[in-house]
């Protein structure tokens, strides 16, 4: 008889404590550290949704390459972000993508039924150099999609201004013949030229070199048609209207570590974000959660 109900097992990557969570045909594994979500698939002989690199062999405290990395509380270099955003941090040198996605985070709990079940972690409050309270947590949600969500509560007596993303990485067949849909007429910076000068996005986005984009105004509904895997990833959001459009094409994925040199052929990120206009400023008290539901349907 096939399982029905969730199964969790623990499992190491590397260095790095994982929990695998079987649901039906769905397999996914989050690690402790960033709470970040590594792989998941639906299907045995699928390909996975969530693409992770084959050269992340998951060391202690470094950035994992592929997955869903947490960026927060800001998003990319701290330079590029809205002053407010900037003056939250008091080091010298801001690592990218923020504090939390090379820490280890608390698996707070895990909610389970028969169809369903919820992991729910939180990130350590003490975090470098960024002198304010705050409650975040991430809560993972597997049923017959994956939902990710990341709530932020302002437990301090000022505003916090605060950027960040869930930098997921997708899996596709092959970058030159898949392309997003959703995004047609919306503004974009290209951030490999100028960051100050908004570009209108005109039909799909295809791939045809490095890509690095921060799309506003999103609507709520995006996907990724893939004729080659046969299949469309949609991403549902929540309290976003900016998403990173990226690909490293050859030259950068060359130069990003635990990257294979031709592995830009087969993923490419879009990462529901809150960045620049879109960034959040949490008033004392208040909480704001990011989030997405990921589901793949047959390409028609
Ligand atoms: O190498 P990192 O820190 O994981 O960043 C990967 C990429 O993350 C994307 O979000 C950025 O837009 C890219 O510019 C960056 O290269």
């Amino acid at each position: 008889m096939t399982r029905t109900a969730p199964l969790i097992e623990h499992v190491d990557h590397g260095q790095l404590p994982c929990l695998r969570v079987t649901l039906g045909d769905a397999e996914l594994v989050v690690a402790r550290q960033g709470a970040h979500v590594m792989s998941y698939r639906r299907g045995v002989s699928a390909a996975p949704l969530i693409w992770l690199s084959p050269e992340e062999d998951g060391v202690k405290g470094r950035p994992i390459r592929g997955g869903a990395p947490i960026c927060w509380p800001w998003f990319g270099a701290l330079a590029r972000n809205p002053a407010d955003v900037q003056a939250t941090y008091t080091g010298a040198e801001p690592p990218q993508h923020g504090l939390v996605r090379g820490v280890e985070w608390q698996l707070d709990a895990i909610d389970e039924t028969e169809s369903a079940i919820e992991l729910t972690f939180e990130a350590p409050s003490d975090l470098p150099n960024w002198p304010h309270l705050v409650n975040l947590q991430l809560r993972v949600r597997l049923d017959d999609a994956l939902h990710l969500d990341l709530t932020t509560t302002n437990k301090g007596d000022t505003a916090l201004p605060l950027s960040q993303a869930l930098h997921t990485y997708f899996r596709i067949g092959d970058i030159h013949q898949a392309h997003i849909e959703g995004l047609d007429g919306t503004g974009y910076l290209n951030t490999l030229e100028s960051w100050e000068q908004k570009l209108p996005q005109a039909g799909a986005v295809h791939f045809t070199a490095e890509t690095d984009r921060v799309y506003l105004g999103v609507p709520d509904l995006l996907a990724i048609a893939d004729p080659v895997l046969e299949r469309r990833i949609t991403l549902e959001t929540r309290g976003s209207t900016s998403a990173v459009v990226w690909n490293p094409w050859i030259d950068k994925a060359a130069r990003t570590p635990q990257f294979p040199d031709d592995g830009w052929q087969e993923m490419l990120c879009i990462e529901t974000a809150n960045v620049l206009e879109d960034r959040i400023v949490l008033a004392p008290g208040k909480a704001h959660t990011v989030g997405v539901t990921l589901r793949s349907t047959t390409l028609d």
